[in-house]
């Protein structure tokens, strides 16, 4: 097995990589397009019949298979040997941030589905800074798997 995967390296960081930049997309835009449910379209209407349909085709087609393909392929370079230096700092960083990362994800769900019914606790204000959530894990990610500090 451990051969299997030191061998798939290069085709599971490849994929790792795709599913993460799929996963960021939508985990960027999902939030935006609540800002303009909110401040735009109402809870009612056929705008809001629209802004619900696209935010449920983006969380289920795009943002929930992204999440789960991120983690596979992640979990596979975790387990791949020689990879991940358990005496250094950035897999713990990474590891804290990759949980956050899955925690705002399924918040995002959670608006999504609120929306679905007709109701919403937040401000177009508050979705735009939830939206700076993902940049910031974003960026510790990354320096923590390139810089490995
Ligand atoms: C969801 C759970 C995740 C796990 C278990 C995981 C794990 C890993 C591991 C073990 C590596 C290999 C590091 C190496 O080859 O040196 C890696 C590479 C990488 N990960 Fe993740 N990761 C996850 C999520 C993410 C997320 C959310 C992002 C970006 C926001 C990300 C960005 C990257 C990048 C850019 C690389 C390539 C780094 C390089 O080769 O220099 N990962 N990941």
């Amino acid at each position: 097995m451990s051969d299997l995967l030191a061998l798939a390296y290069p085709w599971t960081k490849s994929l790792h990589i795709i599913s993460v930049i799929s996963w960021m997309a939508a985990l960027f835009y999902l939030p935006r397009l609540f800002v303009h449910h909110t401040e735009k379209a109402g809870l009612s209407g056929s705008t809001h019949d629209i802004f619900t349909q696209m935010e449920f085709k983006l969380a289920t087609v795009i943002m929930r298979p992204a999440m789960i393909a991120t983690w596979v392929f992640g979990l596979a370079l975790v387990f791949t040997p020689g990879i991940v230096d358990w005496s250094a700092i950035w897999p713990y960083t990474k590891a804290a941030c990759v949980i956050a990362m899955t925690g705002f994800h399924e918040w995002l769900m959670a608006r999504m589905r609120e929306f679905g019914e007709g109701q919403n606790q937040f401000t177009g204000r508050q979705y735009r800074l939830m939206n700076e959530v993902p940049t910031v894990l974003m960026i510790v990610i990354v320096l923590s798997v390139v810089v490995k500090f």
